[in-house]
């Protein structure tokens, strides 16, 4: 019997990610290489690493499973176990399942939960000196993204979707749509999880999925996942385009003026959509949080520079602030104590 095309379409974009990992001290992937793959026990990473162990033992891969219990469901813990002994009964060569204490720290729950186990999958890949960590996330969730995005009125940063790849992170699912990881589980016997938030309609992002993309695909066919996956791709060219001219140009501001100073006449020269990039850059560089850096706090920054009226400091995330002084806009900590 022929594979399941289902079966195919996972694995074929796994080991196009596999086969390109980038060069060890030998080039090429080096046996015993490895290589993480989170799991959260949903359809999309459980055939993802299903299909991560086929293709990547081909390859000579050690495939390490992480999954990372948040505890913010009662039973979590269960659940995580649950998924360790389903990564072993796949054939990984390591599982590791952690458990993170999600502090809020000005951060919505999700957030926290996100950036908790982002911190938790770099340590394994640090620790197993990993080039590579898989991540399942699917056309569907790009469609979603694309729509939550459009919803609330965010940038092109938003619409662009989720990055096919960052730092050591990859996606390789991004085109697979998750009715394919649903139905390749169930072609190989794997049972998945469903998590309960998905369907909790006090989530936006639940209610897109439930209700707003069916009512689409009624409306306008089936393809409609496909279209709004493929117009974030569009977009990421040209705001990849955008950013790395915005980080050539703040490289060379800070190269002739220093890291926290930056010169207004220069900045007000540039169009804006490279203006407020490089103002980005440079909050994150003087210590802003990206998570907790918004939309707002950049164009109060280019307010300094666009529309001044003697503006004093303006406040910044991260105990941060800026001010325009001598025809320079400084950003910098913002003092502690009573009277800071
Ligand atoms: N608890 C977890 N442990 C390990 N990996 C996880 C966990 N939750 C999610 N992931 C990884 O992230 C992918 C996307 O999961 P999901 O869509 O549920 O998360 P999300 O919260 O929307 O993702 P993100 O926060 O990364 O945008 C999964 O396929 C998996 O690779």
């Amino acid at each position: 019997m022929g594979l399941h095309p289902a079966v195919a379409a996972v694995r074929r974009p796994v080991r196009a990610a596999l086969g390109e990992l980038p060069e060890r001290p030998a080039p090429g992937p080096r046996p015993g290489t490895n290589v993480v793959v989170a799991c959260s026990g949903g359809a999309d990473s459980l055939a993802l690493l299903s299909a991560a162990v086929f293709e990547g033992h081909k390859l000579g891969l050690r495939i390490v499973g992480a999954t990372v219990d948040h505890g913010l469901q009662e039973g979590s813990d269960v659940h995580a176990q649950h998924v360790v002994q389903q990564m072993a009964a796949l054939g990984v060569d390591e599982t590791v399942g952690v458990r993170v204490k999600v502090e809020g720290g000005g951060l919505g729950p999700e957030a926290a939960a996100r950036q908790a186990r982002y911190a938790v999958l770099d340590q394994v890949a640090e620790r197993v000196d990993a080039p590579v960590v898989l991540l399942g996330h699917t056309r569907d969730d790009q469609a979603e993204t694309v729509l939550l995005g459009l919803t609330r009125g965010s940038g092109g940063r938003s619409l662009a979707g989720m990055r096919r790849g960052f730092d050591r992170y990859r996606r390789p699912l991004l085109d697979v749509s998750r009715t394919d990881t649903e139905t390749a589980c169930r072609v190989e016997g794997i049972e998945f999880w469903t998590d309960p938030h998905n369907s909790d309609f006090s989530y936006t992002r639940a209610r897109i999925r439930h209700r707003v993309m069916p009512l689409l695909e009624e409306d306008l066919g089936p393809g409609v996942a496909a279209t709004l996956a493929r117009t974030a791709d569009q977009l990421r060219e040209d705001m990849e385009f955008l950013d790395d001219v915005a980080s050539s140009t703040y490289h060379r501001l800070t190269g002739a003026y220093g890291a926290a100073t930056l010169p207004v006449a220069e900045l007000a020269s540039l169009p804006s959509a490279v203006r407020r990039r490089v103002l980005r850059l440079a909050a994150l560089a003087a210590g802003c949080p990206a998570a907790e850096l918004f939309r707002e706090h950049v164009l109060a920054l280019d307010a300094l520079v666009t529309a001044w009226r003697g503006q004093r400091w303006i406040d910044l995330p991260g105990h941060r602030r800026a001010r325009r002084r001598d025809q320079m806009i400084h950003l910098e900590a913002a003092p502690t104590g009573p009277h800071g």
